[in-house]
C-alpha cells in the first residue's frame, strides 16, 4: 500500500478501531471526570479489547455528563457533586481511569484504592514525590495495580528505538536529547497553566520527556547541571510566576552523558498575526560513538512517526514500527493508548505485560520534576490539602 493510503488508513483506524466481541465476565471501567483526553486514552481502546467494558462515567455538571455519555456510548452517569464517591461506591466497578487535574490524582487514586479499585492514572501520577510515594505505597498494601498512563511507553515505536540503543550497534551513548513542543494554543484558564491543579509545562509535557529520556537510556539520572524556565508572569506575589511557559534543562547521566530536556508550550506561532502554530515536536534524539538514532512523534505514532539512524559518516536510513514483530495485523492500528490498555489488563490479569512502567520509575520521575522545579526556583507542584484517612 502506498504511502498517503496507508496514512488515510492509519487516520481512519485511530478514530474508528475495529470494535471486537468481547468475553464473558469483562472488567468493568469507571472513568472520573468527562476529561477531553478520555475518549483517546480509555473509550477507544476498551471498545477494540475483548475483556473490559466502560460501564459508567462521573462528572459533577449533569449536562455535560449526558453529553458525554451518549458521544461516547457509555451506559451510566453519575453527576452532581458527590458523583465520583458514588462511582466508587459501585461494587460493579473493578477499574477507575482517573484523568483529572493534576493535583486531584492523589485524592481521587487513594479513594480509587481505598474503594477496592485498580487504577489506571493519567500521567503525570501526581503533583509531587510524596503523594506518588503515598499513592503507590497504599496499592501495594491493597494488592491492587495502579498504571500512571505515560502511554508512549507501550508503543513499538519506542521500543524499537530504545533497542537500536542497546543493541551496542553505534558504541556508546555520548548524549542525548527529549523534547515536547507546542505552540499555546490553550488559554491562560486552562487546567496547565493552574498552580494549585497542579499545572506547569514540565510536570504536563515534561513528564513524557523525563520518563521516554530515562527509559531509553536505562540508568539513573544523577543531577541537573543546569535548567532554566519561562514563565507565565513576573509577579513574584501571582501563582502564575509559578507557571512555567517552558523549561529547558540539561541533566546528567553516568559515564559523563548529558541529556537535553525542552518542555514547551510556547513554541513560537508564524504566519500573518501569528495565526499559524509552530509544527508539534515530540522527539527523542540519542548521539552514540558511531551514530545517532532519532524518533519524531512519540505521542500519536500509531498515526505516522519516523525512525531515523544515521551512521557516523554515512546515509540516514528510515525505519517504521507500527506493530511488534511477530503481533496479529490489526495491531499495526492500536494506538499507544490501546497497547497501554492491553498491558494493563495483563497485570490486574496476572499475566506478564509486554511493557510496564513501574511504581519506582513514576515515582523517580516526581522526583525529578520536583528537583527541576526547585532548581529553576518555580517550587515543587503543591499537595492539596486533601488529608488520607485508611
Ligand atoms: N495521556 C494523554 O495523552 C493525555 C493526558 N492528559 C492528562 O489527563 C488529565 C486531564 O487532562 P484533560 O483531559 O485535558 O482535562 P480536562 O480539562 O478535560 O479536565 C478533566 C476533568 O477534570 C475535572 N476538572 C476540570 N477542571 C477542573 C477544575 N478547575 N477543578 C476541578 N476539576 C476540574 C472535570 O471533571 P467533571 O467532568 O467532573 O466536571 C473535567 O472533566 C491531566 O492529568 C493531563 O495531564 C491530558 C491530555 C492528554
Ligand atoms: O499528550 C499530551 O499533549 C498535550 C498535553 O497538554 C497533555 O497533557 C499531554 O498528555
Amino acid at each position: 500500500m502506498g504511502g498517503s493510503l496507508s496514512l488515510l488508513m492509519r487516520l481512519q483506524k485511530a478514530f474508528n478501531p475495529t470494535v471486537v466481541a468481547k468475553q464473558d465476565a469483562l472488567l468493568q471501567i469507571g472513568i472520573l471526570g468527562a476529561a477531553q483526553i478520555a475518549p483517546s486514552a480509555i473509550i477507544l481502546p476498551a471498545r477494540n479489547h475483548p475483556e473490559v467494558a466502560v460501564a459508567a462515567v462521573a462528572c459533577h455538571d449533569k449536562g455535560r455528563g449526558d453529553k458525554f455519555a451518549k458521544a461516547n456510548g457509555v451506559p451510566h452517569i453519575y453527576h452532581g457533586s458527590n458523583a465520583y464517591q458514588e462511582l466508587l461506591d459501585d461494587s460493579t466497578i473493578d477499574i477507575v481511569y482517573i484523568a483529572l487535574p493534576n493535583a486531584l490524582h492523589y485524592e481521587w487514586t487513594m479513594k480509587s484504592l481505598k474503594a477496592g479499585k485498580h487504577v489506571l492514572l493519567e500521567k503525570p501520577s501526581a503533583n509531587n514525590v510524596e503523594d506518588a510515594k503515598a499513592m503507590f505505597a497504599y496499592a501495594e498494601e491493597k494488592g491492587l495495580v495502579v498504571l500512571e498512563g505515560c502511554h508512549s511507553r507501550f508503543h513499538p515505536a519506542i521500543v524499537r528505538f530504545k533497542s537500536i540503543i542497546d543493541s551496542g550497534k553505534f558504541g556508546k551513548v555520548v548524549s542525548f536529547a527529549g523534547a515536547f513542543r507546542l505552540s499555546k494554543l490553550l488559554g491562560d484558564d486552562d487546567i496547565r497553566f493552574n498552580l494549585s491543579l497542579g499545572g506547569g509545562t514540565l510536570i504536563d509535557l515534561g513528564s513524557y520527556v523525563l520518563a521516554l529520556t530515562c527509559y531509553a537510556l536505562s540508568s539513573e539520572l544523577t543531577g541537573i547541571v543546569q535548567a532554566h524556565a519561562d514563565r507565565l508572569s513576573d509577579d513574584p506575589n501571582a501563582d502564575t510566576s509559578k507557571i512555567d511557559l517552558r523549561t529547558t534543562a540539561t541533566l546528567a547521566f553516568p559515564s559523563d552523558i548529558t541529556s537535553s530536556v525542552d518542555a514547551d508550550w510556547h513554541k513560537p506561532r508564524y504566519g500573518p498575526f501569528g495565526l499559524l502554530m509552530g509544527m508539534p515536536e515530540a522527539s527523542l534524539t540519542c548521539v552514540m560513538e558511531g551514530g545517532e538514532v532519532r524518533l519524531s512523534n512519540y505521542v500519536f505514532p500509531n498515526i505516522w512517526h519516523s525512525l531515523s539512524v544515521t551512521p557516523k559518516g554515512g546515509k540516514k536510513q528510515m525505519e517504521y514500527a507500527y506493530a511488534f514483530e511477530g503481533s496479529p495485523k490489526e495491531q499495526q492500528y492500536w494506538s499507544t493508548y490501546r497497547h497501554q490498555l492491553e498491558a494493563f489488563v495483563d497485570k490486574i490479569k496476572g499475566r506478564q505485560p509486554r511493557n510496564w512502567v513501574t511504581p519506582e520509575e513514576s515515582i523517580k520521575i516526581m522526583k525529578w520534576i520536583d528537583k527541576l522545579y526547585e532548581n529553576t526556583g518555580l517550587g515543587p507542584r503543591p499537595s492539596t490539602s486533601f488529608v488520607f484517612v485508611k
